[in-house]
């Protein structure tokens, strides 16, 4: 446990709108993170499986290890991890809507294995050791000066043989972005303007330099990087292709101002990957 307090207003102030909204967009395990779309013609619930999957074989679980999940939005990892690998989950998130609903499907889960989900951020983690660490989409919200003390905290919870796959999008420098040959206009610096201000309050895109040296700092090895890049645009294309197509729901569940803000920031996020702005990255980190 540190003594740093989550950032629990900035982080309801978006996944805190409603979960029915959510719904319309997200496939049904409610993932809220880059696709895999590993085969032709996968369809996003496959694909979002597919993610988790990869995500999880990093992780080398066995049956009755304990996994914390950082950042479980609705929990859709843990169920997984659950089903096929019969392990105890600890799911983290700042969501109290998310909360609710993780609740609700641990109370209908068979089965002998614990699974719990806490309105607590890893800030405020005082659950004790844990064999893995998974955490998907959530490190955009830590902010860098936070860095250290998430790594240490990760590090110290993990056994001798810890592993930990961080998820994370991640972004570039403008001078490294010039470097790759992308312009730093107007246009670019207006979105990611409208993203702090509108859409994610608080939050901060990563360097991947920043996620290495701060893992290697407090001691894991990086295993492996694996950007995903084109996944992501794949995904926010589908999520915007399905907002449009539920815009009637969705004004009648917000309004058509949300809906409009909301087709800007899928929409152009998925220009932001396509054009290489933005990437996707699983860092798998090892003791
Ligand atoms: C984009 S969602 C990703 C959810 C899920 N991992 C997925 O892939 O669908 C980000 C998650 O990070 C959580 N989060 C943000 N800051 C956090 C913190 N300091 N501690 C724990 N969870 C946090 C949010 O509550 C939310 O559940």
């Amino acid at each position: 446990m540190t003594d740093l307090a989550p950032f629990y207003t900035d982080v309801q102030a978006h996944y805190d709108l409603s979960d029915d909204f959510f719904g319309l967009f997200l496939d049904k395990t409610r993932t809220y993170s880059c696709a895999y779309f590993e085969h032709e013609g996968m369809t996003l619930e496959q694909a979002q499986v597919a993610k988790v999957d990869l995500a999880l074989a990093k992780c080398d679980l066995r049956p009755g290890m304990t996994l914390l999940d950082v950042g479980c939005g609705w929990g859709g990892t843990m169920m997984r991890a659950i089903e096929k690998y019969d392990v105890n989950v600890i799911g983290l998130t700042l969501s109290r809507n998310q909360h609710d609903y993780v609740q609700g499907l641990f109370d209908k889960l068979p089965g002998n294995r614990s699974a719990e989900v806490r309105l607590q951020g890893w800030e405020e983690y005082d659950g004790g050791p844990v064999d893995r660490i998974v955490s998907i989409g959530a490190f955009e919200h830590f902010r860098r000066e936070r860095y250290d003390a998430f790594f240490n905290l990760c590090h110290d919870l993990l056994p001798a043989d810890g592993r930990m796959l961080l998820h994370t999008i991640v972004g570039y420098h403008r001078h490294q972005l010039r470097d790759m040959g992308l312009k730093v206009d107007r246009n670019y610096l207006s979105f990611c303007k409208f993203l702090i201000d509108e859409i994610f309050p608080g939050g901060q895109l990563p360097e991947p330099p920043w996620v290495r040296t701060g893992a290697e700092a407090v001691g894991f090895r990086v295993e492996r990087i694996h950007p995903l890049q084109l996944h992501y645009a794949q995904t926010l294309e589908i999520w915007t292709q399905n907002l449009i197509d539920r815009h009637d729901d969705a004004v009648e569940i917000a309004s058509q101002e949300v809906f409009d803000r909301y087709i800007k920031y899928l929409s152009g996020c998925a220009t932001m990957f396509r054009d290489g702005y933005f990437d996707i990255m699983q860092f798998t980190l090892v003791k």
